[in-house]
Formats: structure tokens, sequence, C-alpha cells
């Protein structure tokens, strides 16, 4: 049995469905030990027959046999670790990975074998010691001369230890110096026991070696026997296994920063729409942060104003009664209800002086202490007004008028539904911020004026305090679902309060639409991704080629390319963020001096997702271009130029 056997191989090209054979009935047996020259005239399906041998071809008829074993029906994953274990590539025209340096082109080679790191490294090391280029092993292909660059390619084909070295006219590129340096280094592996199968058109390189083959039109026509094969030396095989995850995502990073300027170029503009999406989050909830504080800030946020549900302006329509206070008191989380009075168009009288106020309250548990900008709460027979109110009737020195007495005027209605004016004089207690409307009094005064006139006071809000600031949304939930005796919602909350959650919503939903469009800048992120490496697949096919024939699978392949996409979404957020973390810083400085408020708030959230989906993206746009890689064929990736 011998070690490798060609038995009737035929082979035929196909144009237009019309075959073209080249190999027509090819019948060899090669041993190891042996310096094998196959010649033959140009086209004549030397290469063709090579990529046979070599498990790059399976697109045949016949059959190869090692050690007596068909490699013909084998599966693609087989035939992957066949020429990972078996075969050793060595091209005319060197096809070294450009963007590797020289020990790594030999280490991918390795990285396959089930050496440790270290390990791998020093072998890398000794082979191209042994080519004699130990000097040169932090350089990249495009550093070296023609000679050198086919000795890193020896050194690569050897680094798995295979049994078979294939070159395919190996010199065809070199002088005559370089020539005879890469022959004897071919005749030692040759003396090493390894079976070497050289594709030459030149008689003299033919002659250096064991045996040469002739081919003439698809067959072979001359075997001819120059020397012995050298003796075998038995020694055990290095263990095989396929490319690691890590060594692929080593070798994309290579690959990124080999090409740095480009991939920076392309972080760059992917990173603008997930730093505008970011941006836009962030900002919305800043904005929503400072609409919340500002209300806050003049409100009791524990505390909402509650209405009857109706657009009458009938006073008993609108009257909140005893019996709704201990309904809403009832309700868990209130801490206390109490009644409140609600009026417009107030006459305000001072001297010769009067003002119309359009509002005026009741004072309630809603409005915050620090609303009183000078003086204090009205007291029964006392009024607070507004700053800007209080202007109207001394416009220097508003608080002047605090121990002033004021005339005001309220309408009420009678039992004919006439309209009652009630006046009453009343002290100024104090000068608000104008947060709780022009005129404030207490409800025992609005009530002492209705009694004044004999007619029936009716109040027309409550205001219900809840105990924790958590419970609020809750409770404000419950009051809305609340029914009147007619099936339909007896309350509605009114006041700045009720104003905050609508005002949220609307703020919430600009802003998600706002991130949105900005989203489209990620599209367009998007199909730059797809673009660049589209071109990045067309670019590296000859690389891909080598590694596929070098025994990468086509998974990894397709990991490749992958991994890059998975860089590029993780470096262009990670760039996003700090932009915004910048535009954040600067703005949020500007703001606060300004407005006392941080008006963009990143978080962490937005944070993650900013990365999870520049992440999901970059992978969603690398999946065409990595199945096109992967997917190729690996002789025509070797034969693209
Ligand atoms: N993919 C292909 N599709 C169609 N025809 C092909 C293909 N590859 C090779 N051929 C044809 O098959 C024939 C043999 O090609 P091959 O490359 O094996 O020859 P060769 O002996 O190695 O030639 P050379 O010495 O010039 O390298 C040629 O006529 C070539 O045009």
């Amino acid at each position: 049995m011998s070690f490798l056997e060609l038995k009737d191989i035929h082979k035929s090209y196909y144009m237009n469905k019309v075959a073209f054979p080249v190999l027509k009935g090819i019948n060899l047996q090669f041993e190891r030990g042996e310096f094998v020259s196959i010649l033959g005239e140009s086209g004549g399906g030397k290469t063709t027959l090579m990529n046979i041998i070599g498990g790059l071809d399976a697109q045949y008829e016949g059959d190869v046999l090692l050690n007596g074993r068909s490699v013909r029906d084998i599966s693609a994953k087989q035939l992957d670790a066949y020429r990972r274990q078996t075969i050793g590539f060595v091209f005319q025209n060197f096809n070294l990975i450009s963007h590797l340096s020289i020990l790594d082109n030999v280490l991918v080679s390795l990285q396959m074998t089930g050496l440790s790191r270290k390990e791998q490294r020093e072998r890398a090391v000794q082979l191209l010691d042994r080519v004699g280029l130990k000097e040169h092993i932090h350089k990249h292909p495009n550093q070296l001369s023609g000679g050198q660059k086919q000795r890193v390619a020896i050194a690569r084909a050897l680094a798995s230890d295979p049994d078979i070295i294939i070159a395919d006219e190996p010199t065809g590129a070199l002088d005559s110096q370089n020539t005879q340096e890469i022959l004897t280094l071919m005749d030692q592996i040759a003396a090493d026991g390894k079976l070497v199968i050289c594709v030459t058109h030149s008689q003299e390189v033919a002659d250096y070696g064991t045996r040469i083959v002739h081919m003439a039109d698809g067959v072979i026509d001359h075997d001819t026997r120059l020397k012995d094969p050298f003796p075998v030396k038995e020694h055990a095989a290095l263990p095989a296994k396929h490319l690691s995850f890590t060594a692929m995502v080593k070798m994309a990073l290579k690959h990124m920063r080999y090409n740095l300027k480009r991939n920076l170029l392309i972080i760059f503009g992917a990173s603008i729409g997930i730093f505008s999406v970011i941006l836009m989050l962030g900002l919305g909830r800043g904005v929503k942060g400072y609409m919340n504080h500002e209300i806050y800030s003049q409100i009791k946020p524990t505390a909402v104003q509650v209405a009857q549900n109706t657009d009458s302006q009938d006073p008993k329509k609108l009257a909140v009664t005893q019996s709704d206070l201990s309904r809403l008191q009832k309700l868990s989380h209130v801490k206390k209800v109490q009644l409140g009075y609600y009026g417009s168009n107030v006459q305000v009288q001072r001297g010769n002086a009067s003002a119309t106020a359009q509002v005026m309250q009741t004072t309630t548990d809603q409005m915050l202490a620090k609303s009183i900008k000078k003086g204090q709460r009205p007291a029964t027979g006392e009024v607070v007004l507004g700053k800007d109110f209080a202007q109207k009737f001394n416009k220097k020195h508003p608080y002047r008028l605090i121990g002033k007495s004021v005339k005001i005027s309220i309408t009420g209605m009678n039992k004919q539904h006439l309209p009652v004016v009630m006046t009453k004089s009343l002290k100024v207690s104090g000068v608000s911020d104008g947060s709780a409307g022009q005129v404030q009094t207490n409800l025992t005064t609005v009530r002492q004026l209705y009694a004044a006139k004999k007619l029936t006071f009716h109040a027309n809000f409550a205001t219900v305090v809840i105990d924790n600031l958590q419970n609020v949304t809750s409770v404000q939930d419950k009051i809305k679902t609340l029914k009147a005796s007619n099936g339909k919602k007896q309350y509605q909350l009114t006041g700045a309060g009720a104003l905050v959650s609508t005002l949220n919503t609307y703020i919430q939903l600009a802003f998600y639409v706002l991130a949105a469009i900005a989203g489209i800048s990620l599209l367009v992120s998007a199909i730059m991704i797809i673009v660049v490496l589209y071109i990045s697949v067309s670019e590296r096919t000859k690389e891909i080629g080598i590694l596929r024939a070098l025994g990468v699978r086509r998974k990894d392949i397709r990991r490749l390319f992958l991994s890059e996409a998975f860089f590029l979404g993780l470096f262009s957020s990670v760039l996003a963020l700090i932009f915004t973390e910048l535009v954040a810083y600067f703005a949020n400085n500007v703001a606060t001096k300004y407005i006392g408020y941080s008006i963009i708030e990143i978080t962490s959230n937005y944070m993650i997702f900013g990365i999870v989906v520049a992440i999901i993206i970059s992978l969603l746009a690398a999946l065409a271009p990595a199945g096109q890689a992967s997917k190729l064929d690996p002789i025509e990736s070797l034969a693209y130029e």
C-alpha cells in the first residue's frame, strides 16, 4: 500500500454546460521521502491535480487514497482537517497574509495544533530560523524580498508538521540564487521523510528531485525515478485542532490595527449615531427632571388637588362635600384630606386703585411655605397677594402692602341664580411668588364672605395629602377611577400636580421620537458597516483562500468577520459614550450656571443600551458579508487578483 495513491482521476471544467476535460485518468503512487516534480505544458492541469491532492477541490472522479483511506467522500469538516494536518502548501506568489507579521503568518498554522502558546511560538521561531529568517520575524511580508517571502511560506507549510508539502511553482518568481536556496530547503524537507510534490516548468528544478512525473494531454506520459526516496523517519504527528475562537478574535484585532486609519474613521462614523441616540435619551430624562423639579419647587409633590369631573359652572355641581372627603380619605396611603375653594375674577381694591385677579385660591397643604416671599400665610380675615399682582398697587415696593388693608370682592350666586357680589376688607398678611394664584385667603374667610350675604358656600376642590412620594401616582390613578352613581368618573385631578404626569408623558414621548430620529443615523452606520465589510471581503478574498488552504473552517472565516464587526460596534459605542459624557459635562456645566439644573442625565442603563444596540447592529450588518466570505471557494479565492 502506497502512502498516497491517485486512482483514475478525471476532472472537467464546465463552461455553459460544456465540459472541458483537463485530467483524463491520472494514476500515481507516492511515498514519503520522495521529492516529486510534476512537469508538463502550461494549461496541462498540473495545478488542478495539486488542488485535488491538497483537498482544495472535491469535484472530481476517481479517488485519492491516503494510507489506503479515501479522502474523496469525506465531509467538508474532515477535508478541512485533512488540509490542516496532512498538507502544507507553498505557492508561486507566496500567498502570505499581508497584515500579519512573519511570525504571525507561521503562527496561524501553528494555532491549529495542540501545542501550547509558548510551544507554538518556539516552533515558529525555530522554523523561521531554519529558513534563515530569525532576524526578520517581526517584519511584515511587504518588507521582505521574494526569496525571503517564499522561505516564510515554506516555514508556514512545515508548521503543522504535515506529511505532504505541495509546492506549485515555488521558484517561478525567484532568481537563480533564491531558486537554489528554496530547492535545497525542499530537498531537506524530503530528506526529513516528507512527501514533496512540486509543480514546475523548469527541467533544472525537476532534476533536483528524486522523481519526475510528466503530464501531457491530461494523462501521465512519463514517470522517471532519478534517485531513491529518502528513508522515512517515524515521528509522532503534531496533535491537530481547529483554530480557536480567541485566535480568530486576535486575528480580527490585528487586521483592524493594520487598517487603523480606516477603522478609526468607521468607528467615528458609527459612533455618531449611537451618540445622538444616547444624548437624546439623556436629554429627555434631564428635561423631564428639570420640569418636575421646577413644578415641585412650587408645590408639594405629595399633595394632589381633586375636583368634580364636570364642565359645568354650577357651584352645586362643582361642590366637593364632606361625603367626598370621607370617600377620598378611605383610599389607602391618603394621610389627610381638606376642602378648598378656587375662584376667578376677583376684584381687589386699595384706595382708588383696583385690579382684577384672575385666580384666587384658599390656602392648602399643596402650597409650600416658601412660596410666601415675605410675611406669612393668611389667617382668617387676611389675604396674601402674589408679588406681580401686588405690584399693581405698589410697583417699586410690593412688600410694603403687608399689614395694609385691601377690599376684595367675589361674585357668588343666590338661589335664583342671580349674581351676588360679596365684599370684605382684608389685611395683607404676606406676598407670595404667585404660584398659588394672585390672591390667597383661608377657607374660613371665604365662608364668612358667603355667610355675610346669606349665600350657601360650596367648596369646589379637595386637597388629598399622600403619605409617600412613591404612592402619588397610584393614589392619583385610584382617584381617577372612582365612579359616580351614574357610572361616570367622579373626579378629576386639577392644579399643577395633575399636569406633571401628562407633561412627563409628553416629554418622554417627544424625546423618544427624537431618539428614534437619531436612530436613523444608526441605520446609516449599519449600512456603512455593511459596505465596509463587503469591501473588506473582496479585499481579503486572497487571505480567505490562504486561510482555507491552511485548513481554517468556513465557520472560522465567518467568525473572523463577525469579530471585526463586534469590535467595530464595541469601539464605536465606547467612543460614543465618551462623546456623550463630554457633551453632557459641558452642557450640564452651562445649564447649572443658568438654570441651576443638569439638563442631560445619562444613566448607566442608557450606556448599556448604547453598547448593546451598537454591537447588535454591527453584528446584524456583518451577517451577510461574513456569510459571503465563508462561502468563498478556496481555489477561486487563491486565484483572485
Ligand atoms: N476554474 C476554472 N474554470 C474553467 N477552466 C479552468 C479553471 N481552472 C483551470 N481551468 C482550465 O483548466 C486547464 C488546466 O489548468 P491548470 O491551472 O491546472 O494548468 P497548469 O498545468 O497548472 O498550467 P500552468 O502551468 O500554466 O500553471 C487550463 O486550460 C485552464 O484554463
